[in-house]
């Protein structure tokens, strides 16, 4: 009988916090002759923030775009909520609750920051108008969630600072992600009071929704900070995964740095 009881309850228990968002399998991307991804794997599942490190170029912001529809693949497959999918462009990424900030592709200067935070999702009435007043608000609650210090919502991106841009491409991520939020150096141009800020929204979001959270970033000790699992990304592949509880920041120092040295070595 007790068995019975508790049998339902423990399955209900690892279906929440582990099952399994996206699967990459085999994922390979070329630039030319360029081999940026060379048959990357690996799995995000519901309410986890995965890191992603890798030193520069080693095809973190590449993999980053193939899940958010900006690239496709060469070869390999991404399977999300148990079904392959082929994002033609990235509305279909966020058709199914995908939502990214780029390294890159931060914000759109000439447009305010409220405006800046709907990109793509503006808010209109039946006759196709703008609701401003509803997005500005919105845009504020988004903002607010973060803690950073901003301007008012209807200041122009051009006028922000490289920080406070950040933050609006990050409000936007946030606020509409609604199963898989990608990260991609979300800290770069932070202090370590705003960093600590954005590490502190994606667990929140991850524990709080249930979303998947990939968060990338060169530095060991954010990395370790953010996440639950992390991945170690080496010339286009995935070459080791760490469970948090198993590793620390001084381990990972010593592993990644040992093989730098030796790729290095290698190269000479
Ligand atoms: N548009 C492109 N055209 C040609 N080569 C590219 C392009 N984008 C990336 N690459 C190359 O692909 C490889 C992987 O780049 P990617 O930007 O994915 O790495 P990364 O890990 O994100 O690096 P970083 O931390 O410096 O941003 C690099 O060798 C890079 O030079």
């Amino acid at each position: 009988m007790l068995i019975k009881i508790l049998i339902p309850i423990i399955t209900q228990g690892v279906n929440m916090v582990g099952e399994e968002l996206l699967r990459v399998v085999d994922v390979w991307k070329s630039y030319g002759t360029v081999v940026a991804l060379r048959g990357v794997n690996m799995v995000v599942r519901r309410g986890e923030v995965v890191a992603l490190l890798g030193d520069n170029g080693a095809g973190k912001s590449t993999l980053i775009k193939i899940i958010s529809g900006y690239l496709r693949p060469d070869r390999g497959q991404l399977i999300f909520e148990g079904k392959p999918v082929r994002f033609k462009s990235p509305l279909d990424a966020k058709a199914l609750g995908i939502e990214v900030v780029h390294q890159d592709l931060a914000v759109i200067l000439d447009l305010p920051v409220y405006r800046n935070i709907f990109l793509t999702h503006e808010v209109t009435n039946k006759l196709g108008f703008l609701k401003d007043d509803i997005m500005k608000e919105e845009a504020k609650k988004a903002l607010d969630a973060i803690g950073i210090t901003m301007p008012p919502v209807d200041t122009k991106a051009e006028a922000l600072s490289g920080g406070q841009r950040q933050a609006t491409a990050v409000a936007r991520a946030t606020y509409f992600a609604k199963k898989l939020l990608l990260m991609d150096e979300p800290t770069a141009g932070l202090g370590v009071v705003e960093s600590k800020k954005v590490i502190n929204i994606a667990k929140k979001y991850a524990k709080e929704l249930n979303l998947g959270v990939i968060f990338v970033t060169p530095n060991i000790f954010q990395a370790y900070e953010a996440a639950d699992r992390i991945y170690y990304m080496e010339q286009g592949k995935i070459v080791f995964e760490k469970y948090k509880e198993e590793t620390s920041p001084k381990e990972l120092t010593d592993i990644i740095t040992n093989r730098i040295i030796e790729l290095r070595g290698r190269k000479r």
